[in-house]
C-alpha cells in the first residue's frame, strides 16, 4: 500500500543497537496493550501541567495515541492558575482554603468562563488538529454531574467555600454516547447545585476526575500535575511515593498540605470505588502518559487497593 509521504517520516539510519532499544520499548508495551484494550482509562489534565502551548499539544497528541492504541481515554481537565490569573485581570479577589477556591457568585461567572469557554475549547481544539476526534462537554450537560455544595473543616472548624460542591451523582450516559461514537470527552468539572435550580458549583477537578471514573467502571485514573508524584515528607524531595495501598494513603491524608489533598483524596475515592489503580504523574514531562500506561514500571506515584 502507498504510504502518505506526509505522515511517514524519513528513514531514519538507526544502527542496530539503537534499533533494538526501539524495539524493545515498542515490545514492552505488549501486555499494557492487552491489558487496556478498549478500556476507559480518565485522564485529568491539571492547570499547572498544562502552562505551554507545547505541553498541550503533547498533551493531545498522547490522547490521541491512546484512542488509536485502542483505548478509550476520557479527559477531565483543570485549570486554577488561569482562573487565578483571569480573575486577577478582573480584579476579583480569591484564595484557597485546604486546596479549594473560595467561590463567590462573581469569581463562579469566571471559572465558567475560564474551564468551559477557554480551556475545554483548547484541549478540543488541539486534539482535533488530528482528526475530528474530540468532542467537549462540561459536567451541566446532559445531566453528567450532580452537585452539592461543601465546606472544609480546617483545624477542626467547619469553613464556608461559597459556591464549590461535590459531586454527588453522575450520569455516564452522555460519555459514552461520546465514546461509542469513537470519540474522545473532555470534561470541565462545572456541575449544577442540586438544591438551588439554575445555580452552577466549582468542583475540584481531580475530585471531578474520580467521580467520572468510578462511574464509568474505568480501569485507571490518571492524573497530570507539576510534581513528580506525591511525597510523604513535603518539600524534601528523596520522599517520593512510587506505590501506595489505600490504607496507608489514607493515615497519611492528613498530614497533607493544600492542592495534594484534593488530589489524594481523588485518588482514594477512586480506587475505593473500583477502579484499579490511580496514578500521579509529572505533566511537565512531555509524553508522561504514555510512560505510564505502556511500561512496567510507569512513573510517578500508583494508588492500588489494598
Ligand atoms: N506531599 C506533597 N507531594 C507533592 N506535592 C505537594 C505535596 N504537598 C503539597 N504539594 C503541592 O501540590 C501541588 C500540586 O497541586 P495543584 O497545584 O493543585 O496542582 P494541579 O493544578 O495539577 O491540580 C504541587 O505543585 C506541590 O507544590
Ligand atoms: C473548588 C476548586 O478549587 N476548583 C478549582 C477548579 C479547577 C481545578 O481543579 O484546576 P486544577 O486541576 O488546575 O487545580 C479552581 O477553582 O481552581
Amino acid at each position: 500500500m502507498a504510504a502518505d509521504s506526509t505522515l511517514i517520516p524519513e528513514q531514519s539510519d538507526n544502527t542496530p543497537a539503537e534499533a533494538a532499544v526501539k524495539a524493545a520499548t515498542l515490545i514492552e508495551s505488549l501486555p499494557w496493550l492487552k491489558r487496556f484494550h478498549e478500556q476507559i482509562i480518565v485522564v485529568k489534565f491539571g492547570g499547572n501541567a498544562m502552562v505551554s502551548e507545547e505541553l498541550q499539544r503533547a498533551f493531545a497528541e498522547d490522547m490521541v495515541y491512546l484512542r488509536y492504541a485502542g483505548l478509550r481515554p476520557v479527559v477531565v481537565h483543570g485549570g486554577g492558575p488561569q482562573i487565578s490569573a483571569m480573575l486577577e485581570r478582573l480584579g476579583i479577589e480569591s484564595e484557597f482554603r485546604g486546596g479549594y477556591r473560595v467561590t463567590t457568585p462573581e469569581a463562579m461567572d469566571v471559572v465558567r468562563m475560564v474551564l468551559t469557554g477557554q480551556i475545554n475549547r483548547d484541549l478540543v481544539g488541539h486534539i482535533n488538529e488530528h482528526g475530528p476526534l474530540a468532542a467537549g462537554l462540561s459536567g451541566e450537560d446532559a445531566g453528567l454531574f450532580r452537585g452539592r455544595r461543601r465546606g472544609v473543616v480546617l483545624d477542626g472548624i467547619e469553613v464556608d467555600l461559597g459556591l464549590v460542591g461535590d459531586v454527588i451523582g453522575v450520569d455516564p450516559e452522555a460519555v459514552h454516547t461520546q465514546l461509542n461514537a469513537g470519540r474522545i470527552p473532555v470534561i470541565s468539572s462545572i456541575a449544577p447545585d442540586s438544591d438551588v435550580p439554575g445555580q452552577s458549583l466549582n468542583i475540584n477537578a481531580d475530585a471531578a476526575a474520580a467521580a467520572l471514573a468510578v462511574a464509568l467502571g474505568a480501569a485507571k485514573l490518571v492524573i497530570l500535575t507539576d510534581v513528580a508524584g506525591l511525597y510523604s515528607d513535603w518539600p524534601n524531595r528523596d520522599s517520593l511515593v512510587s506505590g501506595i495501598d489505600t490504607e496507608a494513603l489514607r493515615a497519611l491524608l492528613p498530614s497533607l498540605e493544600s492542592g495534594m489533598i484534593p488530589k489524594m483524596t481523588a485518588c482514594l475515592d477512586a480506587v475505593d470505588g473500583g477502579v484499579e489503580k490511580a496514578a500521579i504523574i509529572d505533566g511537565r514531562i512531555p509524553h508522561s502518559i504514555l510512560l505510564e500506561v505502556f511500561t512496567q514500571d510507569g512513573i510517578g506515584t500508583e494508588v492500588v487497593s489494598v
